[in-house]
């Protein structure tokens, strides 16, 4: 530990790392420890760079006495962002998802390059003007959904936690736009799965996601020794978490085979669930050949980015959602700003259907609303931190300074940290967020203005980091933010949001503690997102 501590010590050091940050067991306990001054704490935020004066802090990660170099720097990151052969994903980190093989977030280099040529051209403009149609049609049956049981209560408002309905909306427009698959608002789990299935196909990808860290811990031998005998306590879990992934992989082969058949026909348009054509050709091409042509994947790959999608697709963004719609009920004032921007989109309300070159017109016009998206995304990004593997000798560049009593940055120095091959480098992207020296001292306070660009101001693009940057960059950024901008503006249009009646009474401070609770989980994921909706008239 000693001589890897030497390694790094260019940078401060934060001592030992006990819990490798991309463990189960960091999701379990990551409230509690590290202590939120530590470096590792899911909620440390930029106070561990504080307390050593450095936006670049090392640490040595017990279980593999590995050097690690936690960064908070823009400078730093774009580096390592940028680099993509001295910096390498640490793709043991992903295995977790890697349930039904190998995928485009879980690999690196050709591998890595051979499964983004073949996903990437399905996110193009065309598919983010699918994203605001299917959006609009979506919300549409959420809001008749909602209004159903407004009607139901005889009540003025309702109140929800959102974060199930929005699950439900992002699911249904990655399905539908991703994959082709229209499914109906009304499913849930007592749905009568179609024949042929095990389960109807919402509640198929909800249960596999519920099971994910039960799925990736659960050896394969103890998942069959649980089919075919009683094994207590767990025995029923496993049996539970089987079941959802056979449901699942039966509605992937029917999606498959579907799209399959279509592009034998050749019934397919160019737009139509342009990501499952993409995969299921690059299946189907060169099938004799090994598999080294960069355009062909396996069945085992195929159904893992399926699995990837549908899971990536609609959980980071459906967490994203109900922060941003928690903080519209805590503030009013912004919440008034978006009503404005909508109200002169859609002054009779937002229309029952979209044409795709809505897009393209309206999209532009709602920059209040994207500006408060990236606020809460900056303060709750859902992937909080990413790991890279340092492959070759190198130097990072990052910063000292002071700090002053009102929490203002000074006396900012560079300097340059030298960290050797087999070291880790690990981008925090909340610490980032939170960095005074690119939002200021008030960079834990929710301000949507500081996305907008004035003459005098430009928003430090460097510093924000929700949807990583570089090469690995998120390739659903445009897909999320359509989705996003388009769900929060129609329903802002459509309801008043409003803090819960028990919560009313409360302090602000405590009603802001409540509704933003979260646990660490896959992504970071909100737990008590309840607000009140009432419908404007
Ligand atoms: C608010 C919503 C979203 C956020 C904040 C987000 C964030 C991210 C981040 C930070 C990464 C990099 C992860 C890493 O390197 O470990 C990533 C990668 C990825 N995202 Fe997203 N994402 C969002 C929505 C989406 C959507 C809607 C899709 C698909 C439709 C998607 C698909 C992917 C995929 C496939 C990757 C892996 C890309 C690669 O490694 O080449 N994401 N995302």
């Amino acid at each position: 530990v000693r001589s890897a501590t030497r390694e790094i010590s260019a940078a401060p050091s934060d001592g030992v790392l006990w819990i490798h940050p991309f463990r189960a067991l960091s999701m379990a306990c990551g409230h509690w420890f590290p202590f939120p001054s530590q470096i590792g704490s899911w909620d440390s935020k930029f106070r561990p760079y504080v307390k050593h004066g450095s936006t670049a802090v090392g640490s040595v990660l017990f279980s593999r006495t590995m050097p690690t170099l936690w960064l908070a720097d823009a400078e730093g990151i774009k580096t390592v962002a940028g680099e993509a052969t001295v910096f390498q994903k640490d793709i043991e980190t992903y295995k977790t998802v890697n349930i039904y093989g190998e995928n485009l977030v879980g690999t690196e280099g050709a591998e890595w390059r051979r499964h983004r040529r073949v996903a990437k051209p399905a996110f193009n403009e065309a598919c983010n003007a699918f994203v605001w149609t299917d959006t609009v049609r979506i919300v549409n049956e959420w809001f008749a959904a909602l209004d159903a049981v407004e009607a139901n209560q005889n009540k003025k408002s309702i109140t929800l936690n959102v974060l199930k309905d929005l699950a439900q909306v992002t699911l249904l427009v990655i399905s539908s736009v991703g994959f082709g698959r229209r499914a109906s608002w009304q499913q849930n789990a007592s749905t009568v799965p179609p024949p042929g299935q095990l389960m109807a196909f919402g509640p198929a990808v909800f249960a596999a996601v519920h099971y994910l860290f039960p799925k990736a811990l659960t050896p394969k031998w103890l998942s069959a020794l649980s089919e075919r005998m009683y094994i207590p306590v767990i025995g029923r879990m496993v049996r539970d978490v089987n079941h959802a992934y056979e449901a699942l992989k039966l509605h992937m082969v029917e999606l498959v085979s579907l799209s399959r058949a279509w592009v034998v026909e050749g019934k397919v348009s160019n737009m139509d669930a342009a990501l499952l054509r993409n995969l299921v050709e690059a299946n189907m091409e060169d099938e004799d050949a090994a598999i080294t042509s960069y355009k062909n994947l396996t069945d085992d790959e195929l159904f893992s980015n399926t699995f990837l999608f549908l899971l990536a697709g609609h959980e980071t963004t459906a967490h994203s959602l109900a922060f941003a719609v928690a903080y519209l009920a805590l503030y009013p004032d912004v919440q008034q700003k978006i009503y404005d921007e909508a109200f002169l989109l859609w002054p009779d309300g937002v229309p029952k259907t979209a044409s795709t070159s809505s897009y393209g017109e309206l999209m532009p016009r709602l920059l209040y609303t994207l500006a408060t998206f990236h606020e809460t995304i900056r303060l709750f990004p859902p992937v909080i931190r990413i790991s890279k593997l340092v492959h070759a000798d190198t130097t990072i560049k990052a910063h000292r300074f002071t700090t002053t009593s009102n929490g203002d940055i000074d006396n900012v120095q560079d300097i340059s940290v030298p960290v050797k091959a087999g070291s880790m480098v690990l981008v925090d992207i909340r610490g980032l967020h939170m960095n005074p020296m690119y939002w200021g001292p008030d960079a834990e306070s929710f301000k949507p203005e500081r996305f907008i660009d004035t003459e005098s101001y430009k928003w430090p693009r460097d510093a924000f980091l929700a949807f990583s940057a570089g090469p690995r960059a998120c390739i659903g950024q445009r897909f999320a933010v359509t989705e996003s901008v388009c769900v929060l503006a129609s329903l802002v249009r459509t309801y008043e949001i409003s803090v819960p009646e028990k919560l009313r009474a409360k302090p602000f401070e405590e009603q802001k503690r409540s509704l933003l609770s979260w646990i660490p989980g896959i992504t970071m994921a909100p737990t008590n997102c309840v607000v009140s909706l009432r419908r404007r008239s």
